[in-house]
């Protein structure tokens, strides 16, 4: 039955439009990305544009110096091409799931703007700066296996996107041996959670066994 979209087009004129778009885009995008023509569109693209406006003057760590909103909106990606993953609160707070940790977002403007529901997801993958680094990374480890099912998604794809990212090029300042240790603590954490996900564990299994292998 075809359904009538906030555009007013029907889903069938909908995703049959969205076929052309991505093949003239030359893209390899699967079925799941067609879905972004329902009317959860614009809560996405609200939420991109609040993520870009507060990671605007941040770079991920890489020698290109990539601007920082590549991160979330490539770790919403991985959830929806790779994870197969259509929840609309899960895809959210991935896109703002570093807006608290490292911008001046506070979770009250998340709840404001989000909701509790999208919120609760960012307040359980945001880790608390104010502990060091150690305490942190050992906090992940030790509480991993406890957070809802939609963390654990965010997570994740998280960690996917970070340890793609250590493949293809190293932070700066950071040596063989960082990069090695970073590799072993994301182990420890995500094989606590690859209930999860099936598509998402194989990506991660398959991360650790080709960078342990080597
Ligand atoms: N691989 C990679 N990571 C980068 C880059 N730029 C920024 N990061 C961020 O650095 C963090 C990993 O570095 P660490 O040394 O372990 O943590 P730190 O930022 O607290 O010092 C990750 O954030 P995080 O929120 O602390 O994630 P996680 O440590 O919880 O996985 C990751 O998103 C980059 O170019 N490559």
């Amino acid at each position: 039955m075809s359904t009538t979209t906030t555009n007013g087009k029907s889903d069938e004129a909908c995703q049959s439009q969205s076929k052309e778009t991505v093949k003239d885009a030359g893209r390899t995008a699967s079925p799941t990305c067609l879905s972004a023509c329902n009317s959860d569109l614009p809560d996405i693209i609200f939420t991109i544009d609040f993520a870009a406006q507060k990671h605007k003057d941040q770079r991920r760590k890489d020698p290109d110096k990539t601007p920082y909103i590549n991160h979330p909106i490539g770790v919403a990606n991985i959830l929806i091409q790779e994870g197969g993953v259509e929840d609309l609160e899960v895809i959210q707070a991935a896109v703002l799931h570093d807006t608290v940790e490292d911008t001046d977002t506070t979770f009250e403007e998340l709840e404001e703007a989000f909701g509790k529901s999208v919120t609760n997801i960012v307040r359980e993958v945001t880790d608390n700066k104010l502990l060091s680094k150690e305490e942190r990374k050992e906090l992940q480890i030790k509480n991993a296996s406890h957070k809802s099912h939609q963390a654990k998604l965010v997570k994740m794809a998280d960690k996917i996107y970070n340890l793609r990212d250590l493949n293809r090029a190293l932070p700066e300042g950071w040596d063989e041996k960082r990069r090695h240790e970073y590799f072993v603590w994301a182990q420890k954490v995500c094989c606590q959670i690859y209930d999860a996900n099936e598509a998402l564990a194989t990506c991660l299994q398959k991360l650790f066994t080709e960078f342990f292998g080597k």
